[in-house]
């Protein structure tokens, strides 16, 4: 966008805008586009956003219910979060907020995540008494950790453990963070690689208000949640209208159904017990273009007591480079 200052005439001095070639190359880089996400500038998350979306203008967010608010109302185009890591798991709560809140799923991005020790300058190894970060990051690095001896404390994210060292000039203190986080507040990596697997790959989820249109231009994963009524075999026949169609599955999550996380079933040989309440969260190998997708979900609505598409979007089928590289 090119920006022009227009003295005097007879509308007065105004800004002029105007729309230049560039403005028109390849939108899906992010140009134009704003992207939430949650934790600081430096935040892992931040980095999913720019690798989804390079021209981005990435907005940090200070809880991951905020990012959601935030596309809901118009404030960003698209949030990213964390969905699951390769050694940790899933991020849970991400999975209760993409029910509660009636967002698109629309893309994912896998990150290689590479930790980094860092302190302020000057601090050695052996004078840090305590370690700051998200507790997804400590968990990644706990064996290296453990070695240390250190006590460690929870964060909202791993840049902003890196920025409160800086600001209260904590000489106590090592934050786990990105190499990005420790240039953007002044800290110095004592340790790369701190994770316990080099392996390290975190998934996050690209959120928008509207869905996209399912293609079969490239592969697709669509992510469903449903919910099952109580008897023998019934995840096995909801898990088999995949298989029937030869539809791999990617992933299964099961999470308390939270507002009635319990039930209460009547066996006529034991009397009544109370039984946790589940949903179901998969995500599967096809568009909803295919038919046999769409087959499967009709086939699944028999016997769902309830069934809602999160999205239909490409896989990430690209390479994860470690976070330097980036
Ligand atoms: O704190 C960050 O930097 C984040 O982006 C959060 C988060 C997470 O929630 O798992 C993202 C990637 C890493 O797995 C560690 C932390």
């Amino acid at each position: 966008m090119r920006r022009h200052w227009n003295e005097g005439g007879g509308t007065g001095n105004r800004m002029l805008f105007q729309l230049s070639a560039t403005d028109l190359v390849a939108p899906s880089q992010g140009l134009n586009i704003r992207v939430a996400y949650q934790g600081l500038p430096g935040a892992f998350s931040e980095a999913a956003a720019l690798k989804a979306y390079p021209l981005c203008e990435t907005v940090p967010c200070e809880e991951f219910d905020v990012t959601f608010k935030a596309v809901e109302m118009s404030v960003v185009d698209r949030a990213v979060l964390p969905i699951e890591n390769s050694s940790d798991g899933s991020i849970h709560r991400n999975y209760d907020l993409l029910l509660s809140h009636r967002l698109h799923i629309v893309g994912e991005v896998q990150l290689a995540v590479n930790h980094c020790l860092m302190a302020l300058p000057g601090v050695k190894k052996e004078g840090i008494k305590r370690v700051l970060s998200h507790p997804n990051a400590l968990a990644q690095c706990e064996f290296k950790l453990n070695k240390l001896e250190v006590i460690q404390q929870n964060m909202h994210d791993t840049a902003g453990a890196a920025q409160i060292i800086a600001s209260d000039n904590l000489r106590d203190a090592g934050a786990i963070a990105s190499v990005q986080a420790a240039e953007i507040y002044g800290l110095n990596i004592l340790e790369k690689g701190m994770q316990d697997l080099s392996d390290n790959v975190t998934r996050f989820l690209i959120l928008a208000r509207e869905p996209i249109i399912p293609g079969t231009d490239r592969p697709f994963k669509t992510s469903i949640v449903f919910t099952l009524d109580e008897g023998p075999g019934v995840l096995f026949k909801a898990l088999a209208v995949f298989s029937l169609r030869n539809i791999s599955l990617t992933k299964i999550e099961s999470r308390p159904q939270r507002k009635r996380p319990l039930k209460v079933v009547t066996d006529s040989n034991h009397g009544t017990a109370k039984y946790f309440d589940y949903l179901f969260y998969i995500d599967f190998e096809a568009s909803m273009i295919e038919p046999r997708a769409q087959n499967a979900l009709a086939h699944l609505q028999e016997f769902a007591t309830f069934l809602h598409v999160l999205g239909s979007y490409p896989k990430d089928t690209s390479k994860c480079f470690s976070q330097e590289k980036l």
